[in-house]
């Protein structure tokens, strides 16, 4: 399978002087098409930092992030904007979405920006998009007036306009009750199978379980992987077993 993004030995520290401390200490990962994996790991293990150093929303301090084959650290800050609104998504915990525009504007907004095809053409896209994920009807709502839930379908809506190689969720249901959190865990499921990559950072050891590799993290490095076949829906039950059987062993 091709790379998408590929890390070596990724350092990021943070503080100064004698203060400073590596969040990432030497971390070394690739991410290939089409996979689904997660990220798990004790708070401040530096999840969220790796996957802000894999996407460049954050510069690293030593090592290599590549995406495509191309190095981050040469990239500009405009050229570096363009390529994670091209050819990456993002879904965070609570979507950031405008209150003064409904769902349908919030969707289609970030890819007004530098884009060269029509409006109509573009509103025609996340059209299909809210139909696909099930929030079709919610087109002229206001953000007030939809459910969490709700709002980070829209959120997803407004990762896919770009038709990214990768989406990034940084605990993307750690905000939603169970039955959603279980519905966006299929949809971003089914998005995966279509072929775009996911990586995950949860909490959750049963959002672990529905990717295919998980990476455990622990004080800035990766100390394990564990590689689960296609989630078929059926058991769940196992496979969290396996999850926290494995944390269980390296201790986190
Ligand atoms: N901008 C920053 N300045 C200073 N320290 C930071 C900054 N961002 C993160 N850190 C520190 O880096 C460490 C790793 O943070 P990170 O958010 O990556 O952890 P995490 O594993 O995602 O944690 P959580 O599960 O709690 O979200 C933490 O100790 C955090 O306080």
């Amino acid at each position: 399978m091709k790379k998408i993004i590929s890390g070596e030995n990724i350092i990021k520290q943070y503080g100064t002087g004698g203060e400073q401390r590596k969040v990432l200490d030497g971390v070394s990962v690739d991410i290939h098409e089409g996979e689904f994996v997660s990220v798990m790991g004790p708070s401040g293990s530096g999840k969220s930092t790796l996957m802000f150093a894999l996407s460049g929303m954050d510069r690293i301090d030593e090592g290599l992030v590549t995406f495509e084959g191309k190095d981050l650290a040469s990239l500009e800050d405009d050229e570096l904007a363009d390529l994670r609104r091209t050819g990456m998504g993002f879904v965070f915990q609570q979507p950031t979405l405008m209150k003064n525009l409904n769902i349908l504007d919030n969707i289609i907004l970030p890819s007004m920006r530098g884009n060269r095809r029509k409006a109509a053409e573009i509103a025609e896209q996340a059209r299909q998009l809210m139909q696909r994920v099930g929030i079709a009807e919610l087109e002229k709502r206001d953000i007030t007036q939809a459910s969490g839930g709700q709002l980070q379908r829209a959120g997803i809506c407004r990762a896919l306009m770009s038709r990214p190689r990768i989406i990034f969720g940084d605990e993307p249901t750690g905000a939603l009750n169970l039955k959603a959190a279980q519905e966006i865990m299929e949809l971003l499921s089914d998005i995966n199978e279509e072929g775009t990559a996911v990586m995950l950072v949860t909490h959750d050891a049963v959002i672990a379980a529905k990717t295919e590799r998980i990476m455990f993290m622990c004080d800035g490095s990766i100390v394990d992987e564990l590689r689960l076949p296609r989630f078929s829906g059926q058991d769940i039950e196992e496979r969290m077993n396996r999850v926290i059987a494995k944390m269980r062993e390296i201790g986190i």
